[in-house]
């Protein structure tokens, strides 16, 4: 999918800035931002829930507003926490939701999808005594059920306890994996999108403020690396050897060595201690946490 120049104007406010961004098969993209900054107006925008003032909106290579039924066949999403029918089941529900849309679905691909959601158990149960995470899941299992190739989640977290999350984590990263499903969620549980997605959009009154690609940012720049070793003298000469640049500081307290690296190096320093009869016991990576990133890209507040 790509985004060009997406903006939205409502009563003389633009909601939505000239946003550009595209989503690559199979990638997970985070939307960051604080309350306001125009993440749920953009994915209204790609649903079709709302329409543009300029801009153009690719998926599969056509344009969304042309073809709205088609491209719209190939993509999923949440907005609200969906609303189900209280007295029918979870399955009859998705069963309900299948028929009346249409939805080339059956009941295997319905159960399958409510037990990657961890909902099998559930799934006889009336949703009027569903918790609210499950809901979130019946939600997200209900998007899955056309097979779509793009994911829209508007903080699909909400309301589910830190099991449902790290579930629903585990889960949105294999469709993406596996099915090659490309995902664009919001949320505010930064550290969340940290671990789930490729990369960062943030959002600051409805333009994109900064993009940071989480899978490539600490692999291409030096990072801070603590490596505890037996015998830290000559293990920082033969590291000052391998990098000039790289800073080794003994912690003499504990044997830790603490330098500045490229994390794609560090197996090949690991090998040159080891050769030169060092033992290793541990490495840590001192990353910069994306709310740190994310925190000085919005200028010092951090998300409501
Ligand atoms: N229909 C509307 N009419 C007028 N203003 C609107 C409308 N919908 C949204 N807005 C305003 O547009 C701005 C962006 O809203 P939006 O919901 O897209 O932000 P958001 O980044 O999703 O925020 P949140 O994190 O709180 O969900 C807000 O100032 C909001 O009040």
């Amino acid at each position: 999918m790509r985004v060009s120049n997406l903006t939205k104007k409502i009563k003389g406010k633009t909601l939505v800035d000239n946003v550009s961004f595209n989503i690559k098969k199979g990638e997970i993209i985070g939307l960051l931002g604080p309350n306001g900054a125009g993440k749920t107006t953009t994915m209204r925008m790609i649903l079709g829930l709302v329409s543009k003032n300029n801009g153009s909106i690719l998926i599969n290579d056509k344009e969304q507003s042309k073809y709205l039924e088609t491209v719209l066949a190939d993509v999923g999403g949440i907005i609200e926490t969906p609303d189900f029918y209280p007295y029918l089941t979870g399955f009859e529900n998705l069963k309900y939701y299948s028929d009346i849309n249409h939805v080339k679905s059956n009941n295997e691909v319905m159960q399958g999808v409510l037990k990657l959601l961890g909902l099998e158990h559930a799934q006889n149960k009336k949703v009027s005594s569903y918790s609210l995470g499950m809901k979130q899941r019946l939600g997200i299992a209900q998007t899955l059920i056309h097979q779509p190739k793009l994911l829209i989640l508007d903080e699909p977290m909400n309301g589910l306890d830190p099991n449902g999350i790290k579930e629903l984590r585990d889960y949105l990263k294999t469709i993406a994996k596996e099915k090659e499903i490309s995902i664009l969620i919001s949320s505010h549980l930064i550290s969340e999108i940290e671990v789930l997605c490729d990369k960062a959009i943030v959002m600051k009154n409805g333009k994109i403020i900064e993009s940071l690609n989480l899978n490539t940012t600490n692999k291409q720049h030096g990072i801070n690396v603590t490596i505890e070793v037996d015998n830290p003298i000559s293990a920082s000469e033969i590291i000052r050897k391998f990098k000039e640049d790289s800073q080794p500081t003994i912690n003499k307290l504990n044997s830790e060595i603490m330098l500045n690296f490229c994390k794609a190096d560090i197996p090949l320093l690991l090998l040159n201690l080891l050769s030169n009869n060092i033992n290793v016991y541990e490495v840590k990576y001192n990353k910069k946490s994306l709310e740190d990133r994310f925190i000085q890209a919005i200028g010092g507040k951090s998300v409501e």
